[in-house]
């Protein structure tokens, strides 16, 4: 908001981009005192872990089945150990919408498909779908590469290796590969009225020109999104505003210009919108969280032809992963660069070598020297797991996060289990590990102090 603004003016402003949906003046009163609310991010659980295992006050969220609250604001559950142990992920309760609408809570409707999350970074709705594939394959896209980073660290998390990451405009990517993907998620960039009250937008997310201009870069996604789509594909639409342009709008103009067809989400319909199909509205003065739109559609009718893609020459790499993981499978696929190797389970597309920048990581070289990645630690599934595994308690397991070296009787690379979740490696010699956590995964004294 402005400075010189008050709630209920930018309140009033709000209103003013919301179209057919007329707010009364009881609503609108209550958004006013809700937009400058700060909403506490809640926990989205690894599908199978049991909410009670988890030491906080915990509150189902409505719309998604793994959502939950944490009652307890003073509590920091990013510095719990199950978040060490990658049991869940923190976010805007608001972005499970657009999950809800994908499923991503029934592992089965989305394992073996293909799924491109054109908008990808950093990674709250990619790491929720790669998390669930034990088939198919996740394309996760993020045109603006500062932002990969937090992207790659996020699908790491997952322990998947059914991932790999393009930074593309999405026009490009849908020349590439049209008539691909089961499913598209676009979780565009937009005017970003929902990030008000965490001061993380300012007054312009309510200006008409910022409203337009976010408008028209999406159409250029959601038409890209629709050329990546194969026959009977969903695409799910879903922004952090409120402004009808970015939003019902958009989902009336696809299904006049892009020949798609709503797909409603029964279980959504409490939040069904009453100006578009199959579209679906979370408010900060309603649902107790920072407020989000997202829609459900199909296309109805052809898909772009696909276009053949000759499988990449496998690179040969010089790594020594015998050392680190046992086993390693003549049918699997390397790809990367100088310094960083990537793998693909061997009935990945054809075509991922041929567009993917990064991946699920092996190994990365310092100097001449080439170590296992943080990212293979963390291996859940798939190929490619640690030979050696050094089991801890809890009491350990908090030393060994917040990084100092932990004993070990164990010789050279080991992976540092807590009741069998990989929390990072170790380099043993007999009598210590040293610990190769990364400093982001660490805890800490300063993330400890404002705990
Ligand atoms: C709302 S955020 C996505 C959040 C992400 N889906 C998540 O759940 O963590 C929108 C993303 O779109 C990216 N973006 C910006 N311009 C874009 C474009 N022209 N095409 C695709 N993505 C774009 C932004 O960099 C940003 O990461």
């Amino acid at each position: 908001m402005r400075e010189d603004e008050t709630p209920v003016m930018a309140s009033a402003r709000i209103a003013e981009t919301l179209g057919d949906l007329r707010l009364s003046t009881g609503e609108l009163s209550s958004l006013a005192s809700a937009i400058e609310q700060r909403f506490h991010n809640i926990l989205r659980l690894r599908s199978g872990v049991d909410p009670s295992s988890i030491p906080l006050p915990l509150e189902p969220v409505d719309w998604y089945r793994n959502g939950y609250r944490n009652r307890d604001a003073l509590s920091r559950p990013s510095m719990q150990i199950g978040y060490a142990a990658g049991d869940y992920y923190l976010q805007d309760a608001g972005s499970l919408l657009a999950l809800a609408c994908a499923e991503a809570d029934s592992p089965e409707s989305l394992n073996g498909k293909l799924v491109c999350d054109l908008c990808a970074a950093p990674g709250g709705k990619a790491s929720a779908v790669a998390e669930v594939l034990d088939s198919g394959f996740l394309l996760a896209n993020e045109p603006i590469r500062s932002r990969i980073p937090a992207l790659l660290y996020n699908l790491s998390r997952t322990g998947s290796d059914r991932f790999a990451v393009t930074a593309m405009d999405p026009e490009k990517l849908a020349m590439k590969l049209p008539g691909t993907f089961d499913v598209v998620l676009v979780d565009a960039p937009c005017s970003g009225q929902a990030l008000l009250g965490r001061k993380r937008q300012s007054s312009s997310a309510i200006s008409a020109h910022q409203i337009e201009h976010s408008a028209a870069r999406q159409r250029r996604i959601l038409t890209a999104a629709r050329t990546l789509l194969r026959e009977g594909g969903r695409l799910i639409y879903s922004t952090c505003t409120f402004a009808t342009a970015e939003n019902e709008d958009q989902v009336n103009w696809m299904l006049e210009s892009l020949g798609m067809r709503p797909m409603p989400a029964e279980r959504l319909t409490p939040y069904a919108s009453p100006i578009a199909p199959a579209s679906y509205r979370l408010w900060p003065h309603l649902h107790d969280c920072a407020g989000s739109f997202a829609a459900s559609l199909k296309l109805d009718g052809p898909a772009e032809s696909p276009r053949k893609h000759r499988v990449a020459k496998p690179s040969k790499p010089d790594a020594k992963l015998e050392d680190w993981f046992a086993g390693v499978p003549a049918d699997i696929r390397f790809f990367g660069g100088d310094a960083n190797l990537y793998a693909l389970p061997s009935d990945a597309p054809d075509w991922v070598e041929s567009v993917a920048v990064q991946g699920a990581e092996v190994a990365h070289r310092t100097g001449k020297v080439w170590k296992p990645s943080h990212a293979a630690s963390l291996r859940r599934r798939g190929v490619l797991q640690s030979r050696q595994f050094m089991d801890i308690d809890e009491d350990a397991a908090r030393v060994y996060l917040s990084g100092p070296p932990i004993p070990s009787t164990l010789r050279g690379w080991a992976v540092v289990r807590l009741a069998g979740r990989p929390l990072g490696w170790v380099k043993c010699d007999g009598r210590i590990g040293k610990n190769h956590l990364p400093t982001a995964a660490r805890w800490t004294a300063s993330k400890n102090a404002s705990s």
